[in-house]
């Protein structure tokens, strides 16, 4: 079975789709779903390179042509210049983001603010310039790629707080732009792309077992949950976030113990 071929082939027929960060990993996944349902596809990143292999690797699967273009998006400059070469599309994927674990405590306020600057001011960027294109135009879909927010993400505050505020934004959007423009956000769980691999050496480990389906999640599992969003399958449904994280966001701590068991009725907590 093709992973990436769960939906009809020409669900997004007539559809241009741009995906940020979409020559590697998640973005990559969601780039070939998409393109597997009949869309015509665009992965922009800053690395040519990168893109070109990836869009050559999508076509030869989904027989489809994929573009490349650059952005950063975290540089509002390239990001208009984007929208002005490709602001004619009906779907828009921002993917494109990420950081490095750390304690809070030890952040650099230089450390804060390029998290924040790459997944929300960054998100915002993109959000912003073809949001405005879709809404003159008549009409669009956005769904932004952000993390289990929602109880916390230990070991990635700044991301955390981040993605949430792409959740808030996509919440209130959705009340802005709501007659033209839907906009979702997918919530991946832990997926090892290499880039995950790259950052979590000891990331993947016992939380699996303990998660509701104990097991790893393949990319594809966030494309298809992408490409029903941006789909006219999900026509009625916006501002939401779809968790794709294997039931880790309900796992939560409800059968284990806290640390030296439950502590006697009625006495006072240790905390100040
Ligand atoms: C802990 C478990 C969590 C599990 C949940 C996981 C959910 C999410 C998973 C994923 O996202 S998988 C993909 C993972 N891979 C990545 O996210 C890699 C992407 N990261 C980057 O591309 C870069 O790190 C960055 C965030 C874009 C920053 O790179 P940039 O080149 O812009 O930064 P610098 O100019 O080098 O530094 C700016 C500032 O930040 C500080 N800093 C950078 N890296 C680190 C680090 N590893 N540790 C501590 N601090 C770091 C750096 O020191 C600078 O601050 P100052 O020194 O100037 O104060
Ligand atoms: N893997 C996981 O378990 C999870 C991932 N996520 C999020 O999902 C997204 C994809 O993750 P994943 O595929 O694992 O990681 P990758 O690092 O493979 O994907 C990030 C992509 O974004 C591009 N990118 C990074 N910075 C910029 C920028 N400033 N402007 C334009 N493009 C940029 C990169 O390409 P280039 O360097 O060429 O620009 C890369 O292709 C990220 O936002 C990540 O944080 C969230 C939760 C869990």
């Amino acid at each position: 079975m093709n992973e990436f071929a769960m939906y009809a082939s020409d669900l997004l027929d007539g559809r241009k789709a741009l995906v940020t960060g979409g020559g590697t990993g998640i973005g990559k996944a969601i780039a070939t779903g998409l393109s597997m349902a009949g869309a015509d596809v665009v992965i922009a990143a800053r690395r040519a390179e990168v893109l070109d292999e990836t869009a050559a690797e999508i076509t030869a699967m989904s027989g489809r042509p994929v573009t490349t273009d650059l952005v950063d998006i975290r540089d509002l400059d390239t990001v208009t210049a984007l929208a002005q070469r490709q602001g004619d599309i009906d779907i828009l994927i921002n993917n494109a983001g990420g950081q490095f674990p750390q304690k809070a405590r030890d952040f650099s306020p230089n450390g804060w603010r390029t998290v924040i600057d790459l997944n929300l001011n960054g998100t915002w960027n993109m959000v912003q310039a073809f949001g405005n294109i879709m809404l003159d135009a008549g009409g669009g879909s956005i769904c932004n790629i952000v993390a289990t927010v929602g109880r916390g993400i230990p070991g990635i505050a700044h991301s955390a707080s981040a993605r949430a505020g792409v959740v808030e934004l996509s919440k209130t959007l959705a009340y802005e732009w709501g007659p033209k423009v839907r906009i979702n956000c997918v919530a991946p769980g832990q997926f090892r792309t290499d880039a995950y691999d790259n950052t979590y050496e000891e990331g993947v480990g016992d939380g699996f077992v303990e998660q509701p389906l104990p097991h790893v999640g393949h990319v594809s599992d966030i494309a298809n949950a992408a490409v029903f969003l941006v789909s006219p399958t999900a026509r009625f449904i916006t501002g939401e976030t779809l968790y794709v994280d294997g039931g880790l966001t309900v796992q939560g701590p409800m059968s284990a113990l806290p640390p030296g068991g439950f502590p006697e009725r009625n006495e006072p907590s240790p905390h100040r």
